[in-house]
Formats: structure tokens, sequence, C-alpha cells
């Protein structure tokens, strides 16, 4: 009370498309509204009193807009002034796949499109650096709500265990706290985006996690900034935090169809998002007295990153693809899959084909070098027998006395050296060949595996129902079940290496980028399971539940 509440600044992304929906979405000449029309359900009946326009004011559209003006637009103002001790938080709201984890981490291989959450870190470091008489230091905490439940992303990558990281969250005279988090301090830049990373990592294969697709958790990364004079006689603090929120997708609140833990996932995040929209509401209204905090985990851990003296954006993310009722294309979802619920299993099957590949290469050269030395043995046995030849020729053997001069003795000893050679390089061989028999089993295996995962996956995110089944053109090929799977097997796997093989090999852009890419390796590196043995690959495929 008597705080002066600072407004919620509102922005819309709209995911680029080469088929914008002009029809549905008017974006105003300012950039400053936008309006949505809605064609009436047919499912709405002869009374239809569904709304369908929406005109909605903005601080800001950002359309066709870079990573860059997007961070330019929503959070360098907020970042820096946080540096100044007003307590900041960004959250980024909308359908799965419309882009909020895109807005917020950004894609993961390349420093050009890294999000607001990375660049918020540099920005921080950066300042801090700058400040001659001022000590700043960082805390970074991450955390992920799935179903109600609180997870510590950080527990497992600051070498914490992985199973009791669910926490409680608590009022205390502090304020609200998290009970058992991990608030790491961090002092270096690529220290902070290593944190993240590994995060980031542990909110996709998380135990709890690992066969939902990511959108069904919020995750809530947190900076912890505290500035305080060099100087010994000051011991002013100045204190603020910045709270980075990528909520879960909202599009399964109304879908029908899901069922089990679709629909129980669907009900949590429903209510949650319910309960974050009540709490904005009574933020915005002055009378309020009494402000919802606690009714659910989300709301209840955002008690003082909202409203009072802190600045909060809201980003919602949309699709502007002209009818968007429709699923994405298999292609377009399988890629989709495999960065998010698909990971896992995606992983394990690159890394199948990578172990199947690099054996078949080994057996190929052993191959080849078996019958150089068989050439060779050939070429010694020649030349043994013409040596033979001139014995006999001169009859020493008939004198029953064989003499062997050095020449002869010295390819002799040659020859056992190649048979034996021959003979390591024969069961080398036979080895390599039952391993890759293992291996291409495994790779099968894998696709299988990945193949049948992504349907179950595209059929439970992109459920349609009959009748907008039946509104959809005949002969398209976004209707559901219609893509034949072997059409899915041959998606090119071999372009997409090529391809991820293209973006390694491009150069960082620019100095500040060296940290990103090291804090990436290092997380890639520790993730990756060593893939000495295949009882761990095979381990790895039979400790993944079915859905
Ligand atoms: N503005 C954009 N420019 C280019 N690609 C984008 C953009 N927004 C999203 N994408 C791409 O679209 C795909 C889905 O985006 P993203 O994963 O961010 O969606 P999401 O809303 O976080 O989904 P979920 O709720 O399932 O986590 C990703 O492959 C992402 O790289």
């Amino acid at each position: 009370a008597g705080t002066k509440t600072r407004r919620v600044l509102a922005f819309v992304r709209v995911k680029p498309t080469s088929h914008f929906a002009q029809d549905m979405i008017k974006l105003g000449s300012d950039n400053k509204s936008i309006d949505i029309y809605i064609r009436k359900s047919p499912r709405g009946g002869i009374v239809n009193n569904t709304q369908t326009d929406w005109s909605f004011k903005l601080d800001g559209l950002l359309h066709n807009a870079s990573q860059e003006m997007v961070y330019e637009a929503v959070a360098k103002d907020l970042v820096s002034k946080a540096l100044q001790g007003y307590n900041g938080t960004i959250m980024c709201y909308g359908q799965t796949g419309a882009g909020k984890t895109y807005t917020m981490t950004g894609a993961a291989s390349e420093y050009r499109n890294r999000g607001i959450i990375p660049r918020a870190i540099q920005q921080i470091f950066k300042s801090a650096a700058e400040f001659l008489n001022i000590l700043v230091t960082v805390r970074i905490s991450y955390l992920e709500i799935y179903n109600e439940t609180l997870f510590d992303l950080l527990a497992p990558a600051l070498g914490r265990g992985c199973k009791d990281n669910q926490l409680t969250v608590m009022d205390g005279p502090q304020g609200v706290y998290v009970k058992g988090l991990s608030i790491h301090p961090v002092s270096h830049e690529e220290e902070a985006l290593h944190l993240l990373f590994e995060g980031e990592t542990n909110r996709v294969i998380g135990e709890h996690s690992l066969n939902k697709n990511s959108s069904r958790s919020h995750c809530i990364f947190t900076m912890f900034i505290e500035c305080r004079s060099r100087d010994y006689t000051n011991h002013k603090c100045l204190k603020s935090k910045i709270t980075l929120i990528d909520l879960a997708g909202s599009e399964r609140l109304s879908k029908t169809g899901s069922e089990g833990q679709v629909r129980i996932e669907a009900s949590y995040i429903n209510k949650s998002l319910t309960f974050l929209e009540q709490l904005v509401i009574a933020l915005a209204d002055p009378k309020r007295e009494h402000i919802p905090f606690r009714q659910s985990k989300l709301t209840h851990v955002l008690k003082d990153s909202l409203g009072g003296n802190c600045n909060t954006v809201l980003v919602t993310n949309i699709y502007g693809e002209a009818d968007s009722r429709s699923p994405p294309s298999k292609h377009e979802a399988f890629e989709l899959f495999k960065k998010q619920a698909g990971r896992v299993i995606h992983r394990v099957f690159r890394e199948n084909k990578r172990i199947l590949i690099s054996r078949k290469k080994r057996s190929l050269s052993v191959a080849q070098k078996i019958n150089r030395i068989k050439q060779q043995m050939e070429a010694i046995k020649e030349a043994l027998e013409a040596q033979k030849q001139k014995r006999r020729q001169e009859g020493e053997e008939a004198k029953g006395q064989v003499i062997i001069d050095e020449e002869e003795f010295s390819l002799i000893l040659k020859l056992k050296e190649l048979k034996e050679e021959h003979k390591a390089g024969f069961t080398e061989l036979q080895d390599l060949k039952a391993e890759i028999q293992y291996c291409q089993q495994l790779v099968d295996k894998c696709r299988k595996r990945l193949i049948s995962e992504f349907e179950i996956w595209y059929n439970e995110s992109f459920y349609i129902p009959e009748h907008v089944r039946e509104a959809l053109k005949p002969g398209g090929n976004i209707r559901p079940g219609m893509i034949p799977i072997n059409r899915v097997t041959c998606l090119d796997e071999d372009e997409q290496d090529k391809f991820e093989q293209m973006q390694e090999a491009v150069l960082p852009d620019g100095p500040r980028s060296v940290s990103f890419y090291r804090a990436r390796m290092k997380t890639d590196q520790k993730v990756t399971p060593e893939w000495t043995g295949m009882e761990e690959t095979t381990w790895i495929i039979q400790s993944q539940p079915l859905p």
C-alpha cells in the first residue's frame, strides 16, 4: 500500500512467416496496436455470441524484429535500471511454438540469435566491468514449475542431487523465498552463461520432464544483483533482481481431445496462467487491497517480482501464420520435436549414428590395410619363391644344405611380421563387423523410437477436432496421420548434418561471442554422455519410458 505501482509494459512479438494472416491480424501503423479478427466457429450453433474481434493497445509491436531489436525494445532499459536498484521482470507468454523460448533464451547454436537472458547477462557483466568504484555481485537461480511442483534447474549443475531438488515457496521476514534453492554467486559472464545453458539442459532432460513437451512448465531465471561502493567507509548497498520468465505454452487450455497426463498438465497450466492474469489485473487496480499472490506456485514465487517498484514487461508471442488453426506441417513439427520433447532420443539417435559411421570408416580403413598387407605378402612370397628357384638351380638342396642369404632371411622375417599384422587386422575387422551390426540395430531402433514418439507427440500437440479437419482442404499435406511414416523416415538427416556442421564451422561473431560459445561448449561436453561403450547407449534407450 502506498507504493506507486508501475504499469506493466506490453509487447507482442509476431513469429515471422511467409504467409502472414492479413485477414486476421491487423498491425497498427504506429506499431502500438494490434487488431485480431477471428471467423465465427461453426461449433457455436445458431446463437453464436462468441467474440470475434479484439483490439489491443501495446507499448510495441515486434514484427520481423531481430533478437537485437527485441532486446533493445524490451529489456535494455529494464536491465540498466536494475543496476540502479529497481527490480525488473520480463515474461513471455504464448502458444507452443510461437517463440517464447526463442525470445527468452534464443537459438542455442548461434550467437547472433541469442535471446534476452544471455543478452541481459552480458549487459550486467559489461556494465559491472565499467563501474570503477562499485562492486557488483551477481547471484543466479533458475527454477522450473511443472504441475505445481518447483524444481531447481541448477541443482545438478552445481553438483547437488537431482532427485531431491523439489522446492517449497515460503514467506519470510525478507519476503518470499524458495526453500532449498541453489542461488549461485557468479563472478564471470562465461560462468553465468554456462549456468543458463546447464539449466536449459536440465529443463529438458530432468527426470520429471523426460517425456514432456518443454512448454508445459514455467521457467524462471533470476539474477540477484548487489551493488556496493568499493569505498569501505560507505556501507550502502543497492539490491535488485531481474526475473526472466518463459511461461508454459497456453494453447492446450481450449484443446479438446487431450487425455491423461496431457490433460493434467493442461489443467495446471490453465490454472496458473489464470491466477497470473488475475494477479496482473489486481495489481493494475489501485483500489484493490488484496493481491492474490498465494493462489499458485507461480504467483507466489513472483510475489516481489511483480508490481511495487518493479518494472514489468509482458511479451506475448503469437503466430502470424495464415490459417493458424492448422497444425504445422510434419516436417516443421519434426524439427520442433527434435529440439524439444524428442531432444534426448534424437541425441541418442545421432550419437549412435555417429558411432556407426565412425565404425564403418574404421572398418573400411582396416579392410584397405589388410589388402595392402596381402599385396605385400604376395610380393614377398614371389620373391622368396624366386630365391628358392635360384637355389634349386644351383643344386644346393641336393647337397642337403640350405644356405639362406641375408636378403632372403629378412624377407622371411618380414613375411612373418606381415602375417601377424594380417591376422590382427582380420580379427579387428571381425570385431568391427559385429559392432557395426549391433550399432546398425541400435540406430534402427532409435529411428523407430524417434518416429513413434514423434507421432504420439504430434497427435497430442496438434490434435484437431473433427469439424476443423473437415474444413481442411482435401489433399493438403497438413492433415494428421496423412503423411506416411516413410516420408518422415526419409527426412534428410544427412543434409541436416551437413547444415549443422556448416553452422559449427561459422566463425564467432565478434569478440563478445567467445564467452557465449565457450559456455555452450562446456555445457555440451558435460551433458553429452561418454559414448565409450555400447552398454551405455543401450541403457539410455531402455531408460526412456514410453509416454
Ligand atoms: N522470431 C523468430 N525467428 C526465427 N525463428 C523463430 C522465431 N520464433 C520462434 N522461432 C523458431 O520456432 C520454433 C519454436 O519456437 P520456440 O521453441 O521458441 O517456441 P515456444 O513458444 O517456446 O514453444 P514451447 O512452448 O513449445 O516451448 C523454434 O525452432 C524457434 O527457433
